[in-house]
Order: C-alpha cells, then structure tokens, then sequence
C-alpha cells in the first residue's frame, strides 16, 4: 500500500507547552483514518499543522513526495489537499451552489486565470467549474438546497456543505475537522456512510479528528490516539478500543467514553 501523508517528527510548542509532540504516523492511499484523544490532546493543532494553517516547531509532513510543513494553506490546496473546518466554514449569505462553486475556483492559478479572463477559454473553464461543482452538489446530496442561501441550511446539512467544499478543491487527501460535532445519532450514521461513499466515487484519502467515537469506529480503518500532544497508540478501531492506556486516558474523560 502507498504512503500518501508522512508525518515525522512533528512537534508544536506554544511557549513552554508542547501541544503537539514528536507525533508520527503515516496514512495509506485510501484510507480513512481517525486522530482521537481527550479534550486538550493537541489534535486540532496537528491538524492545522498539516493542513498548513499553522508552521511547526519541528518536525515534518510529507504529502505524496513534497514537504509541506509550513507551507500556505492555499498552496497546499493546490496540491491536493484540502480541509475542511470545526464550525462549518461556509459563506451563510451566498447560496449552497455558490460556496461549493468557490471551492472550486480556489484552485485555480490567479495569474492564469486573469490571462484567460473574458476570453473562450475563460467561458469554457467557468462551464467546467459549474460543471464540477454540479457534480459535488449531486454526490452530497445538496444538489436540491443548491439555490438555497447557505445560512438556511439545516445544522447538518451545513456541515455536509463543508465537505462539498473541500471536495471542490479535487483533493486526493481531504482533512475534516470534527465532522460529527453536533449530528444526532442517526445524522453521524448517515454522514459515515457519505465519507466512505465519497472515499469510493472520488478514490479519495480521509483523516478526520473526531470525538463521536461511533463514527469513529464504525468508518475508520485505522485510528491515531493523542494525549498531551503525544501519540499513545495507534492501529485498528478494534486494537484502540483493547488498548490498556486508551481505555484509561478515556475513564479520565469519561464525557467521551461512550459519545
Ligand atoms: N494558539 C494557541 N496558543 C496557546 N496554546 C494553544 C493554542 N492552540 C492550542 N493551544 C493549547 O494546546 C493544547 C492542545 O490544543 P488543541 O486545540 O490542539 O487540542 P484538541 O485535542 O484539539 O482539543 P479539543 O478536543 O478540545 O478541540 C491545549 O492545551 C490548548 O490550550
């Protein structure tokens, strides 16, 4: 199996404390794979640091066989990999076809596009994009809320419309920050079944943080466990669920036990 994200080493310190710690661990080509861990654990901080929101103390994350610790986030799009956020990051004043339509745009090379601007090779890009972005709207089952103006989405639904985001970016390795945060039980079942639906139609690598240990349990195939910014295991949902020191690290936070 391919390697596609190589983590090495990487650490981030916010002044004498160590939120992310000499954290390393790989994810394969198409897989889904879950970073969990108490609250504090240092997991949205490894994944900013990933996704190139924020540049490491040390350490390094390579994505395909470029170095990306540090890099701007837009540029590290443009490579393939996109993210999407805790809150669903989406414009609530522009419609649900308009914030998946700016993803896809974002992609595109600024100086190429104002070369193009107005010309037919301008109209055939932006048919292409609407296009692409159609086809995101149809397999996240927005394609109806399309005229929709995006802050009259259901809470769900908007969370949906963060991934379609990320998706319009035609990521190879898409990052979702806390996917579940606030589904219902049966909302997270349905959202499960979207992530490794969309892992298949778009040969897609996933890495989510999450909390709702249903979700990741049921969509993981393999699942990275944080505590103070240390990596204390890692492996199968069913080795994180057998394994001594995750279980205690969770009786510490009983909240998430049983989320
Ligand atoms: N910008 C920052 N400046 C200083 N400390 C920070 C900053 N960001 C995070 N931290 C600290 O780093 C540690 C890890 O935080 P982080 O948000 O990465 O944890 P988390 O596992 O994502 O937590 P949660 O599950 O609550 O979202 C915490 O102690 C947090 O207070």
């Amino acid at each position: 199996m391919n390697v596609l994200l190589r983590v090495r080493d990487l650490s981030k310190f916010f002044g004498g404390l160590k939120a992310v710690d000499e954290l390393s661990f790989d994810v394969n080509e198409g897989e889904i794979m879950g970073l969990i861990g108490p609250n504090g654990a240092g997991k949205s901080t490894a994944f900013n640091l990933v996704s190139g929101a924020l540049r490491p103390s040390a350490g390094s994350v390579i994505f395909g066989d470029r170095e990306i610790a540090g890099m701007q986030a837009s540029k590290v799009v443009r490579h393939g990999l996109a993210r999407t956020f805790q809150s669903a990051a989406v414009y609530p004043a522009a419609t649900v076809a308009e914030n998946v339509f700016r993803g896809a745009i974002s992609t595109l090379d600024a100086s190429l596009f104002s070369q193009l601007l107005g010309g037919s090779a301008y109209r055939n890009a932006m048919r292409a994009l609407r296009k692409h972005t159609d086809e995101v709207l149809a397999v996240t089952g927005l394609d109806r809320y399309g005229g929709k103006l995006a802050g009259e989405l259901a809470y769900g639904y908007q969370k949906r419309l963060g991934v379609a985001i990320g998706l319009a970016t035609r990521p190879t390795l898409l990052l979702l920050d806390e996917p579940a945060a606030g589904l219902n039980q049966e909302e997270c079942a349905e959202f499960g079944r979207l992530l490794k639906r969309l892992r298949s139609e778009y040969k897609l690598t996933l890495l989510f943080v999450e909390h709702h240990m249903a979700l990741v349990m049921d969509t993981c195939e393999r699942i990275v466990v944080l505590v103070q910014g240390r990596k204390i295991a890692e492996g199968t949902p069913q080795q994180i669920r057998d394994d001594p020191a995750v279980i205690e690290a969770y009786l510490g936070t009983p909240q998430h036990a049983d989320a």
